[in-house]
C-alpha cells in the first residue's frame, strides 16, 4: 500500500459547479436529517462565469485530519451536514492508482486518509445567492472525482443533497427537477436534468442584489417552522406543486414563456405567503422586492403578455428572467430609472456579469442612466436612487466540470495547504 504516513505526495482534483434558482420552490422538509423534501422543486442553473464555486480537495499520508478553508480562512468541518457528505463520498470510493507517481490507494485506505478542501465562491457568501448549493454540490462533485467514485450525476445529487437540499440541483445545468421521491432513507429523493442550458438560450437573467442589513431567518429553521405551523403549506405540497411541476415541465419542454413566467411568479408568490402563513411569520421580501413586483406586473400587463418572470428565494434579492435579449435591455432601463446608482458609484460595480446587455440598454456611463425616462406604463414611479446594492446580468448555464489545468487549483502541489 502506497498511502503510509511517511510519504510525502499530495493527490487533488478541482472543479467548478454553479449556483441554482428554483422556479418551483422547495420549502418544507419530511426528514430533517436526510434532508428529503415535501414537494418535487424545479430550478435553472446559473452561468458559472458569473456565479459559482470553485474547490480544490486533496489526500496525502502527511494529512492528519479533514479540514475546509472555505474564501480563505479556515472554518469548521465538524458540522453534520459536511460530515455526511464526507461520510457517503468515502463509502462509494474505489481503487485509485496513478503509475507514474506511483500512488496507489485503496478502497480501505481511503477511509483512513484525511482530506483538504480549499473552497472559494466568486459571489458573496451567504448573501441569499444561494451559496451553500454551489459550495456542498461543489464539495461532493469534487470528492467524488478524487477518490473515484463511480456514480451517476443523480446518485451523487443524493449526497449533495445531504450538504442542502438546493445543493442536489446544482450537479446539472439547464433545467432540472428534484424528485423528492418516496423512501424513507432516500435513495429515490434525487436530481434529474430536464433540458440543457442550449435548450433555452433565449433567455436572459438579471438579478437584483437588494440592499439589507436585516438578518434573515435561515432556510432550514424558516421551513421548519412553517411544516410545523402553516396550514397553507399543506394544501400546496399535496395539491398547487404537483399540478404545477407537470405543466412546468411542459413549458421548459416547449419553450413557452407566457406559461414558465406565469407558473414561476405564482409559485414564488406563493412561497412567500407560506412564509407569512408561518408562526411567527417570516418577512424575507421587502419593499425594495415589493417595487420590483409591482414593476414587472405593470409591464407583463401593459404588453398584454409577460415579458418578464420574477422569483424571490429566502431573501429579498430579485431574480428576472427576460424572454430574450431585447427584453432584458428594456428590463435593465425600467431597473436602472427606478433603482439608480449612488452618485459616488462606478458603473462597472453596479451592473456586472455580462456586460453586453447594459450596451443593449444604450448604457455607457452614469449620465446615461440619470437620462434614462420613466417607461410609459409608469410613468409617476419614483427613483429609489441606493435601494439596489448591483445588478448581476446572466442566463442559464452548464453543470459542474473539473478544472484538468494545475494552474486553476486552489492547493498547493507541495505542502498541501491553500496557495
Ligand atoms: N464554497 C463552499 N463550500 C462549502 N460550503 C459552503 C460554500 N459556500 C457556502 N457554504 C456553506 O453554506 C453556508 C451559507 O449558506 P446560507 O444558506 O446561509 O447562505 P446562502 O446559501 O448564500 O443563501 P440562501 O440560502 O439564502 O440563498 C456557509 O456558511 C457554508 O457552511
Ligand atoms: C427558498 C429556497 O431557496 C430554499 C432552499 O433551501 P436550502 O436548500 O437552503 O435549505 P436546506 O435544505 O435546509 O439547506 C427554495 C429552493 O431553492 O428551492
Amino acid at each position: 500500500m502506497a498511502a503510509e504516513s511517511g510519504e510525502k505526495w499530495v493527490l487533488s482534483v478541482t472543479a467548478q459547479t454553479p449556483t441554482n434558482i428554483a422556479v418551483i420552490k422547495y420549502w418544507g422538509k419530511r426528514d430533517e436529517e436526510l434532508i428529503l423534501p415535501i414537494n418535487d422543486s424545479i430550478s435553472v442553473t446559473l452561468d458559472p462565469g458569473h456565479l459559482c464555486t470553485t474547490t480544490s480537495v486533496a489526500v496525502s499520508p502527511a494529512f492528519t485530519h479533514d479540514r475546509i478553508w472555505l474564501n480563505g480562512k479556515e472554518v469548521s468541518l465538524s458540522g453534520g451536514r459536511f460530515q455526511n457528505c464526507l461520510r457517503e463520498i468515502r463509502s462509494r470510493a474505489t481503487d485509485y492508482e496513478d503509475e507514474k507517481r506511483g500512488i496507489m490507494i485503496t478502497k480501505k485506505d481511503w477511509e483512513k486518509l484525511r482530506v483538504h478542501i480549499v473552497s472559494y465562491n466568486n459571489f458573496p457568501t451567504a448573501a441569499g445567492l444561494a451559496s451553500s448549493a454551489a459550495g456542498l454540490a461543489c464539495l461532493v462533485f469534487s470528492l467524488a472525482k478524487l477518490m473515484n467514485v463511480k456514480e451517476d450525476h443523480s446518485q451523487l445529487s443524493a449526497i449533495a443533497r445531504q450538504g442542502s437540499g438546493s445543493a442536489c440541483r446544482s450537479l446539472y445545468g439547464g433545467f432540472v427537477k428534484w424528485i423528492m421521491g418516496k423512501e424513507d432513507n432516500g435513495s429515490d429523493s434525487i436530481a434529474v436534468q430536464l433540458a440543457d442550458e442550449n435548450h433555452w438560450d433565449d433567455l436572459v437573467i438579471i438579478i437584483a442584489v437588494v440592499s439589507s442589513k436585516q438578518k434573515e431567518t435561515s432556510s432550514t429553521s424558516g421551513m421548519r417552522d412553517t411544516v410545523e405551523t402553516s396550514e397553507l403549506i399543506k394544501h400546496r405540497a399535496k395539491e398547487v406543486v404537483p399540478k404545477r411541476i407537470k405543466e412546468m415541465e411542459a413549458a421548459i419542454a416547449k419553450r413557452d414563456f407566457p406559461s414558465f413566467a406565469r407558473l414561476a411568479c405564482a409559485d414564488s408568490n406563493q412561497f412567500h405567503a407560506v412564509c407569512l402563513d408561518t408562526l411567527p411569520p417570516i418577512f424575507y421580501m421587502n419593499d425594495t422586492s415589493h417595487r420590483i413586483i409591482s414593476c414587472v406586473e405593470k409591464w407583463n400587463r401593459h404588453e398584454g403578455s409577460p415579458q418578464v418572470a420574477y422569483t424571490f428565494d429566502a431573501g429579498p434579492n430579485a431574480v428576472l428572467i427576460s424572454k430574450d435579449r431585447k427584453t432584458a435591455a428594456l428590463l435593465l432601463q425600467r431597473l436602472l430609472f427606478q433603482f439608480p446608482p449612488q452618485s459616488d458609484a462606478d458603473l462597472n460595480s453596479y451592473v456586472i456579469g455580462d456586460k453586453t446587455i447594459l450596451k443593449d440598454a444604450g448604457i455607457e456611463d452614469l449620465k446615461d442612466i440619470e437620462a434614462l425616462a420613466p417607461p410609459t406604463e409608469n410613468a409617476s414611479v419614483q427613483r429609489c436612487r441606493g435601494d439596489v446594492s448591483y445588478f448581476i446580468c446572466t442566463k442559464p448555464g452548464r453543470g459542474p466540470i473539473v478544472l484538468a489545468d494545475e494552474s486553476q487549483s486552489l492547493i498547493n502541489p507541495e505542502t498541501g495547504l491553500p496557495k
